[in-house]
């Protein structure tokens, strides 16, 4: 088994896990919790469209802030708090969402909240290549999806002594080791100085839970579930 990292494309026709720590595979992972299906869309416009044909929650920001018109923003404390009979989310994300347009193997969504359990998922599911996919920040690289990439990695390794793991894969793994680094990193990076700034800083540390969750979600027919 073949373990490597790519930045926004994967490398991988067999299985992929998108990392987008802060938030989308973080607000994904939690709200799969409360709903049975989330719905990507690559625009406000598509999300609004979509909403009007099969309703439920829409959900989703740009540049970290809530989108005008709609439910919640990309926030996974926003999404526990929220209470709703509803059992669709849509969501839209400036890079999580939308690099998953480009995806062509099977998709696995992962963050440090269920970096077991999608490490697991993927070793039962993948057959020879498994590519870690960082979704970046507006096509730039993000410290906190390689860390984050790096920890899921690391679990991969432990319960696969034979996998090859690349050297770029390698290095995500030991960057990652020293959590008091990667917290202060998650902070004073991109993604979280714009989080801090818009008042989500509670959402940077929920996001920094390692193994809180057992959900995986599963991305096929442009719907994600929980990999069950
Ligand atoms: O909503 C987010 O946290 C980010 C946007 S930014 O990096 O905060 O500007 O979007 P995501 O698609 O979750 O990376
Ligand atoms: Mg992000």
């Amino acid at each position: 088994m073949k373990v490597t990292l790519s930045f926004e494309e994967t490398s991988s026709s067999d299985v992929s896990i998108m990392v987008d720590v802060l938030r989308a595979s973080t607000t994904i992972t939690a709200a799969l919790d409360k709903f049975s299906k989330i719905i990507p869309c690559f625009t406000p416009e598509d999300a609004f469209k979509l909403k009007s044909e099969v309703g439920g929650v829409i959900a989703g920001e740009r540049k970290g802030a809530k989108i005008e018109g709609f439910d919640i923003g990309n926030s996974p404390t926003a999404i526990n708090d929220f209470s709703t009979d509803a059992d669709t989310l849509i969501l839209t994300t400036s890079n999580g969402t939308r690099i998953l347009e480009k995806m062509n193997s099977t998709v696995l969504i992962g963050c440090l909240n269920n970096a077991e359990a999608v490490a697991e998922a993927s070793l039962k599911v993948a057959e020879s290549h498994i590519d870690l996919v960082m979704a970046g920040v507006w096509e730039k690289f993000a410290i906190e999806d390689f860390l984050a990439a790096g920890e899921i990695i690391h679990q991969i390794s432990k319960k696969c002594e034979e996998c090859e793991i690349s050297e770029y894969a390698k290095s995500a793994v030991l960057a990652s080791r020293d959590f008091e680094e990667v917290k202060k990193a998650f902070y004073e990076s991109t993604s979280g100085n714009k989080l801090k700034g818009l008042g989500y800083e509670d959402d940077i540390a929920y996001s920094l839970a390692k193994n809180s969750s057992k959900n995986v979600g599963i991305y096929e027919n442009n719907i994600i579930k929980v990999l069950l």
